[in-house]
């Protein structure tokens, strides 16, 4: 079931384990037959272990305490040792600890320090520490992940970089190009690179059921910013959408949300990274999306990260946005910035696909569009099926510094679309349309239901770059 790794996620190996660990056991680490996980899905701890390192005069600081588990089913004592701090400084290895078959072992480690593990004098995997990865356990699939051809650097310079460090500091690209120098073979599996529990989020689902009608009530209403409800549901929220032109999910925009200068330096830090615009394709046994250029869709966008994410500018609407919705920047994508020539366009499509219920970082729930530019003629965000009582779909135009705001999922159960804006029939699909005579700048920030940033780093969003 492609739910597992996201049921798991969620704590079900423990709250429903007939189910869990027969359907997906993989999911619940429960492979091995000889394996009870407990309600928490934590293992049992029998014992401390120190690095040899963590005491040196010279150690880089930065300790961290990593779990070693043994659940490696028709296997004896396996010998777990300390092969050299990351950088193949040559120190002796150091045979740390050596566990019986269901054990475990908390270690004070680094980031960086990679491990060997020994069965019968013979190595059967290794593994480095890493950050936000606080456990290593030890089961057939990833021994089968070490021992197999894949197992192999594919880039001349990946020795290089895994002694700079790379491995920890660039772990999505590094962990799937550099697998043998990042000792990281059994990761290019997304369920073991993946799983929320794997990546130790902290931070569970953004949204509980009926919040985002909460949201949005009160942006209308108590906030800073002259904002216009075009859409909302009459009938449940008569004081707040009564007046709206349309019946249906909220759409709301936002005068002055960006300044000029701030719209101006976001477009100009992206200016010579624009590429054509491609729709999500199929994923890939690695995790990795596809990427489709397709007619429906001719603009051009570049990513806003590095130096664009980091400015003063990027920043503060970041924190505005935060601010309007409530939601953590951590459940951001970085901008996405759209340019649009005479011509260009982009279909009607919906932003939320509901197999991102699988990703760690779950869907995205909310589209909060930024306008960079004004537009002489054409390049209206419409809302195809969102019409007005005479009949007339909703059309935003574009203005800079406005903003556009509304939900892909359904305020009762923010991992699903609303039935009544089923993808189909598009009735929240929104589309641009073509720009007639001036460029056409805006941004798209997309927000998820979990944290973001820390599967994305680990290249679990579709993404290794
Ligand atoms: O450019 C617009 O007005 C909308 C763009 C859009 O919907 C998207 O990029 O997903
Ligand atoms: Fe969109």
């Amino acid at each position: 079931n492609n739910m597992c790794a996201y049921w798991a996620g969620l704590g079900e190996c423990g709250n429903n384990p007939d189910y869990m660990l027969t359907v997906c056991a993989s999911s619940c680490n429960a492979c091995n037959t000889d394996v009870q996980v407990d309600a928490t899905g934590e293992v049992e701890v029998v014992e401390e272990a120190k690095n040899p390192r963590a005491v040196a005069p010279t150690s880089d600081g930065g300790g961290v305490v990593h779990v070693v588990s043994h659940e490696l089913s028709g296997t004896g004592p396996v010998e777990v040792v300390w092969l050299d701090d990351g950088k193949a400084s040559g120190k002796k290895e150091v045979v740390m600890f050596t566990l019986r078959p269901r054990e475990s072992m908390r270690m004070n480690t680094f980031s960086n320090h990679v491990f060997s593990i020994r069965s019968e004098g013979q190595e059967v995997a290794r593994f480095r520490v890493m950050p936000d990865r606080p456990r290593t356990v030890l089961t057939r699939k990833v021994v089968e992940m070490y021992a197999g051809p894949a197992c192999l650097d594919k880039q001349p310079s990946c020795a290089q970089r895994a002694a700079r460090g790379e491995c920890a500091s660039s772990p999505g690209w590094m962990v799937m190009m550099c697998s043998a120098s990042c000792d990281s073979c059994h990761l290019r599996d997304p369920e073991l690179r993946c799983a929320r529990s794997a990546l130790n989020m902290a931070q569970g689902s953004a949204l509980k059921p009926g919040e985002l009608d909460a949201k949005f009530v009160a942006a209308a209403t108590e906030g800073a910013y002259d904002v216009t409800v075009h859409s909302g549901p009459r009938a449940a929220f008569p004081d707040v959408a009564g007046n709206a032109s349309r019946d249906g999910p909220w759409v709301l925009t936002f005068e002055n949300f960006v300044t000029d200068a701030e719209a101006d330096a976001i477009v100009a830090s992206v200016k010579n990274s624009f590429s054509r615009s491609t729709d999500q394709g199929s994923v890939d046994e690695f995790g990795e999306q596809q990427k489709v250029v397709s007619q429906g869709r001719t603009s051009e966008n570049a990513w806003c990260t590095g130096t664009c994410e980091d400015s003063p500018s990027t920043l503060a609407v970041m924190k505005r946005i935060e601010g309007v919705t409530g939601i953590p920047t951590a459940n951001y994508e970085s901008f996405q910035v759209l340019r649009y020539l005479p011509g260009q366009y982009y279909r009607s499509h919906h932003d939320m696909s509901g197999a991102d219920n699988n990703l760690a970082c779950g869907p995205r729930i909310y589209t909060f569009f930024l306008y960079l530019s004004d537009v002489e003629e054409g390049g209206e965000t419409e809302f195809p099926l969102l019409e007005d009582d005479g009949g007339v779909p909703l059309r935003i135009r574009p203005r800079r510094g406005s903003a556009l705001w509304w939900p892909s999922v359904r305020s009762d159960d923010p991992t699903r679309q609303d039935p009544r804006t089923c993808v189909t029939l598009h009735v929240f699909g929104h589309a641009a349309l073509q720009v007639k005579t001036g460029i056409k700048f805006a941004a798209n920030a997309w927000i998820h239901l979990f944290d973001y940033r820390v599967p994305n780093h680990w290249g679990c969003t579709g993404s290794f770059d």
